[in-house]
Parts: C-alpha cells; structure tokens; sequence
C-alpha cells in the first residue's frame, strides 16, 4: 500500500470547529443563533439515527437546531404546509428534507417547495440552475465536501484530468459542475459509458458516486491519481466504498476512506452551507475562504 489515506473525519472537525466560531460570531453580529430545519418523513431507523446525528452537530455550532419528525403517511399537502411554515420562519435559515421520502409523495415538489435561500442541500431547481451558469447559491454537500479535501490535497485543480463515475442529482451531477468551476477537464461518466477502465486511466481525479461496492477497480487507476470515494455500502462486513479499497490505494496518490472519508465532510459541509445562508438572509458578509 502507498496510497495516503486522506482523513475526512479529521478535515471535517476542523471544518466544523471553524463554522462554529463563524456561527457564534454571526450570533453576536445578528442577534439571534444561525437555525437548521430537518424535516423527516417516516421512521427508517438509519434515517433517525442520521438526523440525531445532524442535530447534535448542529448545536455543537453553536447554531439552533429545528427537527421535524412526520409520520410515513403524512399526505403531500401537508408536507408542504410545513416547508412554507419553515420558508416564513425568520429563526430558520437552512431546510433539508431527509431523502429518500415515502413511496407516496412527490420528491420533486417537494423539494422545488423549499424557498432556495434556505436550500442548504442545493438541491432544488434554482440552485441547481445557479450552480450550472456560475451564480453564487448554495452547493450540494457532499460534492462541496468533496471538492474541499481535493483542493486541500492538490491545491489549485486547473487543467486536471477528471472523472466522475455516477450522474446523480445529488453527488454526479454537481460534481461535474463543481470541477468544471475550478478548471478541471472533467469527464462525466454513467452506467451506459463504454470502456470504463480507459476513460480512469486518463484521470488524475476520479470521484466514485455509483452506489455500487468496490466497483472501480486499482488496475483502472492512473499511478499517484487522487480518488474520492463517494460510496456508502452496507455488506456483510460493514461498511465500503464504490472503489475496491486494497488494489486502489497501491497505485493512487492519495484516497478517502470509507468511512472516515467524504461521509463526515457532507455534515460538515451542511452546517458550512448553513451559516452561509444565514449571512446573506441577514445582509451580512461571511468570509467563506477563511473556512
Ligand atoms: N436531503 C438529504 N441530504 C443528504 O445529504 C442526505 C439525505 N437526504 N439522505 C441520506 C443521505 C446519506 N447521507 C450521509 C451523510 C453522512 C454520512 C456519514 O457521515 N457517514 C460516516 C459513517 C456513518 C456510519 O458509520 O454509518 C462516514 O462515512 O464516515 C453518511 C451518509 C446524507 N444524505
């Protein structure tokens, strides 16, 4: 092995350390506690856990944390009720609807409900359209945690060879996005993409985001590349990666962890994109390099 494991867990605590000075800062300045809403739908147990999770890191922030737990037939007019509740709540400045919602109800309205100021997933039409013209708005988290551990580990990234495995909403698409932003040839590629192996090996970044266990194998690797491992698969024993872990990290650079990697940066990144919405809701400027 002589790939450099790259330490999400730790990288994220000092992300969070620093937006929760920023926070109490914004608290001082704005005279009221930076706020997160979670609204969760249905009682998925790894969900809960999840969303306990997100609170308590929320707090630790020093910014006010809303949970709203719905039951799993909640009907879609009153979900949204609520979104518009939360859209009109001064104390509230990021909203996150827990994916995936109940079989019943339209995920797409859903989130398009959320006012995109308080859009702290970046996932609905306006901040997707923002993100793909180059306006600032809030940004997917776990792609923006993931393009935090790439700079910190490249420094600039113009003029890289990039790939992309997954065209997802959530992660593939904004990534793509993201990595075009700061210059990187990006290849996007998909479940349809014919000879895989050849368009990784051309790659000095490969972001991994198919959902699918050690799917990317070592021997597609460019020597030395840099590989972020978006993945998060429950198996027998535990959890893994998109990316076969062992034959990668003998010929990359440098590789995340699964877990331990992007995981911790996307809760990270949540309550980053949370503090950003609350200085622009209240007209004050954040120094978003300084974190
Ligand atoms: N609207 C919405 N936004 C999300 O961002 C969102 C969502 N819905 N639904 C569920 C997924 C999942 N997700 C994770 C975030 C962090 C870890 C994480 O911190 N994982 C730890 C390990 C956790 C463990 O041990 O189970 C790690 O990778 O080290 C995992 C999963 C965000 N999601």
């Amino acid at each position: 092995m002589s790939a450099e494991i790259i330490d999400g867990k730790a990288f994220a605590a000092n992300l969070r350390a620093r937006v929760g000075e920023a926070a109490a800062a914004f608290e001082a300045r704005a005279g009221r506690k930076a706020g997160l809403a979670v609204v969760l739908v249905g009682d998925d147990p790894a969900s809960a856990v999840y969303v306990r999770s997100k609170g308590k890191a929320t707090v630790a922030a020093n910014m006010a944390s809303f949970e709203h737990r719905l039951p799993a037939d909640t009907d879609q007019a009153s979900l949204i009720a609520l979104l518009a509740q939360l859209n009109a709540d001064d104390a509230v400045d990021g909203i996150l609807v827990q994916l995936p919602l109940p079989g019943h109800l339209d995920e797409q309205a859903v989130v398009a409900a959320i006012d995109p100021a308080k859009d702290v997933d970046g996932l609905t039409p306006v901040s997707a359209g923002r993100l793909a013209l180059g306006i600032d708005g809030l940004v997917p988290c776990t792609p923006l945690g993931s393009l935090l551990l790439l700079q910190d580990q490249l420094g600039d990234l113009s003029g890289k060879d990039a790939i992309v495995i997954g065209r997802s909403i959530l992660v593939g698409k904004p990534m793509a996005a993201l990595l075009t932003a700061a210059n990187c040839t990006v290849t996007l590629a998909h479940s349809r993409t014919r000879d895989l192996a050849h368009h990784v090996a051309r790659a000095d970044i490969v972001v991994a985001a198919v959902g699918r266990a050690g799917f990317v194998k070592g021997e597609w690797l460019k020597p030395g590349a840099t590989v972020i491992d978006v993945g998060i698969n429950r198996v027998d024993g535990g959890l893994v990666g998109d990316v076969e872990f062992d034959g990668a990290a003998s010929v990359a650079g440098a590789i995340t962890p699964v877990p331990g990697g992007v995981g911790p940066m996307t809760i990270a990144c949540l309550l980053r994109n949370t503090l950003t919405a609350a200085h622009r809701r209240a007209g004050l400027k954040l120094d978003e390099a300084a974190l």
